[in-house]
């Protein structure tokens, strides 16, 4: 379980989004969200739009691995899409807050998270990308300006910090991340059987 954070306006959509495009081992989690989509938004890409009663019908029948309010708005995990990834040996990319990454550490998987927190090269730049990103109305913005002392307050409980300066050095980055955590010992399942069987042959 991949987990990719920032402040909004950092660039964790963008990043998500090239990496899953050229990397057919790791798969998106598509959040439900009672946010309304913005302009070129997909439903079923970007989010499941959803409204309040049918978030709460997902939350009471035990359908949501994490969730959280962000922004004024639900936004949570569908549990089964993560869980049929997860046993077909495919890593899960997740674009959450800090709030849902501290469920997953709780959960029976949480030994198995890798955090990632994005941050942006000044709070100047971060307000001219949340401007240029074009899909926020100004009162939007302020309120996710607002916001994000508090999201960047959390670096402290990730286990990688990157500074999306140039966008290809840090997919470069993330990729590294992805590419060393997949290589850990523990992760090499069948890696025992494979030295027992190499050493036989000698
Ligand atoms: N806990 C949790 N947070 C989510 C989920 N989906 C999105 N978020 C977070 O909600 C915040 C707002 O997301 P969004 O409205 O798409 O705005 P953006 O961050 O500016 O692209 C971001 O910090 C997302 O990482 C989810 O399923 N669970
Ligand atoms: N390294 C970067 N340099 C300049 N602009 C960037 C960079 N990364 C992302 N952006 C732009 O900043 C805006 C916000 O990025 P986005 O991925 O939507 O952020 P988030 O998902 O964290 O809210 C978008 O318009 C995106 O194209």
């Amino acid at each position: 379980m991949f987990v990719l954070s920032s402040p909004s306006g950092a660039g964790k959509t963008t990043m998500s989004r090239r990496l899953i495009v050229d990397d057919p081992e790791i798969v998106m989690s598509v959040s439900v969200t009672t946010r309304p989509p913005r302009p070129g938004e997909i439903d079923g890409r970007d989010y499941h739009f959803i409204d309040d009663a049918k978030f709460d019908e997902l939350l009471e029948a035990g359908e949501l691995l994490e969730w959280a309010t962000v922004f004024g708005h639900r936004y949570g995990t569908p549990r089964e899409p993560v869980q049929d990834a997860l046993h077909a040996g495919r890593d899960v990319l997740f674009d959450i807050d800090w709030q849902g990454t501290q469920q997953l550490q709780q959960t029976d998987a949480g030994s198995d998270l890798v955090r990632v927190f994005i941050l942006p090269p000044g709070m100047g730049e971060l307000e001219r990308r949340l401007r240029s990103r074009g899909t926020d109305s100004d009162p939007v913005i302020a309120h996710r300006m607002r916001r994000a002392a508090t999201e960047i307050s959390h670096w402290g409980e990730y286990d990688y910090i990157l500074i999306n300066d140039d966008p290809d050095l840090c997919l470069g980055e993330i990729r590294a991340i992805l590419k060393a955590e997949r290589l850990a010992r523990r992760r090499q399942i069948g890696l025992a059987g494979f030295v027992r069987d190499m050493l036989a042959k000698t």
